[in-house]
């Protein structure tokens, strides 16, 4: 049965606070330039609002407004939004200083966070509960009499309400009384569950006023509790890209406007712009430096990643059998993770995507079999997609030989008459291109001293492998109880510059293990330079100016 879907009320607003909350989170440090770019991606990714941060409570955020104001931010959608808090006890908002810094700010819009818990209004703001409205109600009024939209925050509005909530209603509806076009109930310390929404929302919409809805993550449910406020009548919806924000982060706001979209139908987004979600999550993790996490709903890089046998033989015949949303709806794609889980279904799909004809049956289950002997070993061809096409093309005897290792070996030894300054030296003796080379490198360890050597010993054949660097390394130890006799996995990134490939190797010393997964890399990178391709191809049998190696 179709669940009932809630109506779209007249008017929506999506509020991101990603350059506010989403940085307030621990280890998050934005520039000004940082914060000017995320809001140009925010913009073209459609929100309404975007909360720049707090003019005057910083010099930074001051700047941001600065520049934002004078030209080097064009908004196309949404309005820049400055935030700050009602006026100082005892005070009087003309005079306030922090809301002057929102006057000034060149935003036409100001967000502004009020206390609406008793406890709060009693022990953080030392003031009584008549002054805590008087607040309220002259910051509100001032800064619509200085032409400003305004929006309020109502701060731990939940737990508030659940003590007092006369009062909390009281500070919702004095701020609509006195101008605000929205406000919004903050599940400040995030402790809400979906079902206790409902209520408490549905008797401020009862109000009049329009309410907004701004819920923190602390009990994992900031998404379902936004769409939990929604279906109780919030008409404007906060949170951050990737989820950013104090402590567990706020409501992942693309979540939410992808709930919206394709799971209520709602239009919240100008057309067809959904489909950048996962190019805006990823462009904004980039420039925070706070990676997404590839778990994230919807544009996670394992959002639609499929790992077990029987899901890969379901999606063979239709993808939706596995998938809750198309991934190209926001941006994503599907992708087929090979491992000791695969059947032959997945791993036929993954060798589909690679170029490879895997039709064969026989030839699929003994290509299967095969990974799972070597998953048992301690490799990992989900995390390492170019050891899998390399071992995917040796059974299919079509692994070029663009390289063959004869010998190598490495060894340590301290350096001139400090003991302390340890250098690696290495030797590799290879066939390529029926040339021999023999070279020696030396490195700060044995890895990077193998890698000089390996890449020495490539470079007069392939002068291109001068271009490839090693941008990540990892080692996991595969079996700690066994001490050091325990077998070592380490993974490799490397990148050519254009695209980014991951290998494996395992062996009972991380030598050896880094050898193996080095020696990939560089054959992976080959033999695609060699095919001249970006993504990889060529079909079973295609010829190719690699045959002529092989
Ligand atoms: C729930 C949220 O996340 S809201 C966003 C919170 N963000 C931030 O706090 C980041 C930016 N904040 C700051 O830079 C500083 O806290 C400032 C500039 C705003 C204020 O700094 P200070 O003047 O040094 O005060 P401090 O931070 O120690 O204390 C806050 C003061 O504001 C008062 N206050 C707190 N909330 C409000 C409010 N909604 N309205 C008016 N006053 C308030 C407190 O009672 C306290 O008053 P006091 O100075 O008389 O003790
Ligand atoms: C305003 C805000 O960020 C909060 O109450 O969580």
């Amino acid at each position: 049965m179709a669940p009932t879907l809630p109506t779209a009320p007249q008017t929506f607003q999506v509020y991101d606070v990603t350059l506010r909350d989403g940085s307030q989170q621990e280890g998050m440090q934005l520039s000004v330039n940082d914060k000017l770019r995320i809001a140009a991606y925010l913009d073209e990714f459609g929100v309404g609002f975007i909360e720049g941060g707090w003019p005057g409570s910083n010099p930074k955020d001051s700047e941001f407004f600065r520049r934002a104001t004078s030209g080097e931010l064009e908004l196309r959608n949404a309005e820049l939004v400055a935030f700050g808090m009602t006026r100082r006890v005892g005070g009087r908002a003309a005079d306030d200083p922090l809301i002057a810094a929102l006057r000034d700010s060149g935003a036409r819009v100001a967000t502004l966070v009020a206390k609406s818990h008793v406890g709060h209004v009693a022990n953080a703001l030392h003031t009584t509960l008549e002054e805590n409205l008087a607040m309220l109600r002259d910051s509100v009024s001032h800064l619509r009499s200085e032409g400003m939209r305004v929006i309020i925050d109502a701060e731990h509005f939940f737990d508030g309400y659940r003590l007092d909530g006369a009062y909390a209603l009281e500070v919702v509806r004095t701020a609509a009384e006195a101008g605000a076009e929205a406000v919004v109930l903050c599940d400040t310390n995030g402790g809400m569950l979906p079902s206790w929404m409902g209520e408490v929302v549905s008797a401020a919409v009862e109000l009049g006023a329009p309410i907004g809805i701004h819920c923190h993550n602390d009990s994992g449910c900031a998404v379902a509790n936004t769409l939990a406020a929604v279906e109780a009548g919030a008409m404007h919806v906060q949170g951050c890209v990737n989820g950013y924000g104090e402590r567990t982060g706020n409501a992942d706001i693309i979540s939410v406007v992808a709930n919206l979209e394709l799971k209520y139908g709602w239009k919240v987004l100008p057309e067809g712009n959904l489909a950048e979600a996962t190019r805006t999550a990823q462009a904004i993790a980039e420039i925070t430096n706070v990676p997404a996490g590839p778990r994230r709903a919807y544009i996670g890089t394992s959002a639609f990643a499929h790992k077990a046998g029987l899901h890969a033989s379901a999606i063979k015949v239709d993808p939706n059998l596995y998938q809750h949303v198309d991934p190209a709806l926001v941006g994503n794609d599907m992708r087929m993770l090979v491992s000791d889980m695969a059947g032959r279904a997945n791993i036929q799909i993954k060798g589909e995507q690679l170029g490879f004809d895997l039709s064969d049956r026989t030839l699929a289950a003994e290509l299967t079999d095969r990974v799972k002997e070597k998953e048992l070993q301690g490799y990992t061809f989900d995390a390492a997609d170019a050891s899998f096409e390399l071992l995917m093309r040796a059974q299919l005897g079509q692994l070029p030989d663009v390289f063959t290792i004869k010998h190598w070996t490495t060894t340590s030894f301290a350096d001139g008459e400090n003991d302390a300054d340890i250098v690696s030296e290495a030797v590799v003796k290879l066939v390529a291109q029926r040339q021999v080379q023999y070279f020696v490198g030396e490195g700060n360890g044995p890895v990077n001293a193998l890698d000089m050597a390996l890449r020495r010993a490539l470079t007069p054949v392939y002068p291109a492998v001068d271009g490839y660097e090693l941008t990540d390394y990892r080692v996991r130890i595969l079996d700690g109880s066994s001490g050091t006799e325990a077998s070592v996995r380490v993974l490799i990134d490397t990148t050519n510059g254009e695209r980014t490939w991951t290998t494996v190797g395992v062996g009972t010393n991380v030598i050896e293990a880094s050898w193996e997964a080095l020696c990939d890399a560089y054959r992976y990178g080959l033999i695609h330079l060699l095919e001249n391709t970006v993504e990889p191809v060529g079909a079973r049998g295609a010829a190719s100016p690699v045959d002529a190696l092989a």
